[in-house]
């Protein structure tokens, strides 16, 4: 067990924000919380930066007084707070704010890691354990840790205006949907989304002489009606090389940019990149974002492909305007377990009607291994599928996609 500390005794004034600036509190009334994560932060965003040396403390530790003092001396006035540090403090409300309207919506994944570990209140104590709440919940909230980092380093070197000055230079993008809806009528079978994967979390690396290029034509050529690229360094070996020399090799396929998108100018890059088509993750992203982003997309001229788990996810999907495409992903992220039965369970009833009237094109993604699978997520509702790992592995994918769909679908 990490060891715990105890950090200073607590004052009503730092356990209560709201009434806290006005005057001396109590000594030794504090809050104890159940639950401290996510914890709603202890002020609002609308009440001035009057205040608490607690929550100072946790960003500034040179504002951390060890012992709160039963009068106002403890606080620490507006006036002596550095310009800089107020900014930080400023980010850390913010964040708080974020982590609580994503907690609303039953996103577990926070964006990144607890600024401070959590507080518990022990009598008048307030203590927190080492590492406690700085340890991702599963291997989706790590990637979303470290792609948070990887984006800011990133949009230095790219900051938004440039991307935005690129764009007049792009190609127009290719119809996602529309080749999805054309392969489906065409072979009267969910439409292939083949995914250029070199390695996963879960698996490992799939493919020892992988040639991005190389397997994205052979996709091509057996019929694939787009393609997927992760671009995911750390965890998949993908990159953004890939996507943009697929993408320049004359490959005529929509290509899907396989990220982790937490901010909208990974959209903008993924665009100038060359991507046709760009997924949003519920699990990641509140349905503000995602309202937001699928704007951005439409404006760029890329399909936003929302990616759902569960039914709670698939429910604040269907309420958010503009979606046109979803898909269902059947690997629990906790577990990496894969069931496909996940695709006919958010497809059953009432959901399955709404997304029926709505028009929406539902994709089945991760697990698909045989035409026996297929068919079952065909018969599901799905009008579109997503494969890696199944074709990455054949010595030819051209010929993996003639033995997924148990035909060939090239013609
Ligand atoms: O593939 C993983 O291990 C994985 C782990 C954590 C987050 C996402 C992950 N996969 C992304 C995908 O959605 C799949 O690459 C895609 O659905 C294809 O799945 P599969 O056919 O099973 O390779």
């Amino acid at each position: 067990m990490d060891s715990v500390m105890p950090l200073r005794t607590t004052t009503a004034a730092t356990a209560t924000a709201a009434s806290a600036a006005a005057t001396v509190r109590p000594r030794f009334s504090f809050q104890l919380l159940a639950n401290p994560r996510p914890r709603k932060p202890a002020f609002s965003l609308s009440v001035p930066t009057t205040i608490f040396t607690t929550h100072r403390a946790r960003i500034l530790p040179q504002f951390t007084p060890v012992r709160a003092q039963e009068d106002n001396s403890a606080l620490v006035s507006e006036s002596t707070i550095p310009e800089g540090d107020a900014l930080k403090i400023k980010e850390w409300e913010v964040e708080r704010f974020q982590d609580e309207i994503a907690a609303s919506q039953g996103i577990k994944i926070r964006r990144r890691p607890t600024t401070g570990p959590p507080l518990h209140y022990v009598g008048p104590f307030e203590f927190r354990m080492q590492n406690e709440g700085n340890t991702p919940i599963n291997i989706l909230e790590e990637i979303i840790w470290y792609k948070d980092k990887e984006v800011s380093q990133m949009k230095e070197k790219k900051p938004l205006l440039l991307l935005k000055k690129l764009l007049s230079s792009v190609p127009p993008t290719r119809d996602f949907l529309g080749a999805l809806r054309e392969s489906y009528s065409r072979t009267g079978l969910p439409a292939l989304i083949a995914e250029v994967k070199k390695a996963s979390p879960s698996r490992g690396v799939l493919r020892e002489n992988f040639n991005p290029v190389e397997i994205a034509k052979a996709y091509e050529r057996g019929g694939a009606a787009c393609l997927s690229v992760l671009t995911d360094q750390k965890y998949f070996q993908g990159s953004f090389e890939n996507l943009e020399a697929i993408r320049n090799a004359g490959v005529e396929c929509p290509l899907l940019c396989k990220e982790f998108v937490i901010e909208a100018w990974q959209i903008y890059y993924a665009r100038v990149k060359g991507a046709d088509a760009i997924l949003l993750i519920a699990a990641v992203l509140p349905n503000l974002d995602i309202q937001y982003m699928i704007k951005i997309c439409k404006l760029l001229g890329l399909t936003a492909l929302v990616e759902v788990h569960d039914e709670r996810e698939m429910d604040r999907v269907l309420g958010i305007d503009g979606v046109e495409l979803i898909g269902i992903n059947n690997r629990d992220l906790g577990t990496f377990k894969v069931d496909i039965s996940n695709t006919k369970k958010l497809l059953e009833g009432e959901r399955g009607e709404r997304i029926r009237e709505k028009g929406i094109i539902v994709v089945g993604e991760s697990g698909l291994f045989t035409p026996a699978d297929i068919g079952y997520v065909q018969e599901a509702g799905v009008k579109a599928v997503l494969v890696g790992e199944s074709l990455v592995k054949q010595e030819d994918p051209a010929k993996g996609i003639s033995g997924l769909f148990g035909k060939d679908i090239s013609c």
